[in-house]
């Protein structure tokens, strides 16, 4: 692959992985095999939808530029593995956020295969309005739970940044377009450190009143342990189904598995993930990739889950 960054070679091997070993079913070297009997935990899905966010939240904090082209490609190549779901970048400042500059040439160069959706980030009206002339049919509005990090991140409180949410969920639903809400620091902030319950609950309460469809609840920096999942949950679930809810974890201390796991087990079944485990926000300092989606599915795999939508 020539003088490709090792990131984009990377993903791309973990790519071939998934397409040919796990989701066809064959066996890889010390990996489960398909044959194998697997017993289904009690209390869990039969179905998860694996929300990929490896060309987004994984190639913004390279500090290598990947070339449009590659990206275009890793995309195709993750569209044909049987994902449904693959967030494909991000109409921010490309002063703030220069691996995403390339956002409109992105969703224009890729294909668009059948039943895969491909949703962008998009913080405010600006970013809303790129993306639509640029030909995006699904958006994500990203928030937080935490002040500093509202700041940080999108360089406004999280009341402005709700002024700005309801702009941009207002012209979306006038041209009939799902928008997600993001809610970062659900378990910890890289400059608060705890994050109540409580808020993490307000910020997502008010994200569905506006009608995001989905709240994606953030580990941000990977700081949450099943403990905080399963308090964090119980809170933000007495005001949101978790039918419409979201878990997005980094795997800073390695508890993302389980973190996941825990989420699954209080009836949560949409988790995001990046392939090879890449990503991180360039605005949370420590925080590690994401949960690697072929662990993930690995995961599922083992537990008798299923991963591909038969819709
Ligand atoms: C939100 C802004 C744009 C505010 O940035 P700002 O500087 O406060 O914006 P402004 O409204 O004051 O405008 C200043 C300049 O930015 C431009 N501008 C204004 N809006 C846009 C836009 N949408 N796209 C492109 N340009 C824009 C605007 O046109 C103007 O340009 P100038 O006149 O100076 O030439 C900035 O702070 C930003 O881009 N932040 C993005 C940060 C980011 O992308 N973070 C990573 C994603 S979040 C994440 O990773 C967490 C998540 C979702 O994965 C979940 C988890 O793990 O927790």
């Amino acid at each position: 692959m020539g003088n490709l960054p090792s990131a984009a070679k990377h993903c791309l091997n973990y790519q071939q992985l998934l397409r040919e070993h796990l989701w066809s079913g064959d066996s890889v070297a010390g990996a489960l095999d398909a044959a194998q009997e697997v017993s289904q935990l009690p209390g869990l899905p039969e179905y998860v939808k694996i929300v990929e966010v490896g060309p987004r939240d994984g190639l913004q904090n390279e500090k290598v530029i990947v070339p449009t082209d590659i990206k275009i490609e890793f995309i195709n190549q993750l569209s044909q593995t049987g994902l449904s779901v693959i967030e494909v970048t991000s109409f921010v400042s490309s002063r703030w956020v220069p691996q995403m500059a390339d956002h409109a040439e992105v969703i224009r160069g890729i294909h668009q295969y059948p039943g895969v959706r491909y949703p962008v980030l998009t913080p405010n009206l600006q970013g809303f309005q790129h993306a639509v002339a640029a030909g995006a049919t699904e958006i994500a509005v990203f928030g937080a739970a935490s002040e500093s990090f509202s700041k940080k991140n999108i360089n406004c409180s999280i009341e402005e940044s709700m002024g700005r949410f309801q702009e941009v969920i207002s012209s979306a639903r006038h041209m009939d377009i799902p928008v997600r809400g993001y809610v970062s620091c659900a378990l910890g902030c890289p400059y608060e450190g705890s994050i109540t319950p409580q808020k993490v609950t307000e910020v997502s309460k008010r994200l569905y009143g506006m009608g995001c469809y989905e709240i994606s609840l953030g580990d941000t920096i990977g700081v949450g342990t099943p403990g905080s999942m399963k308090m964090m949950l119980e809170s933000v679930m007495k005001e949101i189904p978790p039918g419409a809810l979201a878990v997005h974890c980094h795997d800073t201390y390695g508890q993302a598995l389980a973190n996941i796991l825990t989420a699954l087990q209080m009836g949560i079944n949409v988790v995001d993930s990046a392939v090879s485990g890449l990503g991180g926000c360039p605005y949370a300092k420590g925080a590690s990739g994401n949960v690697a989606t072929e662990d993930l599915i690995y995961m599922l795999n083992g537990m008798g889950l299923n991963t591909v939508s038969s819709l």
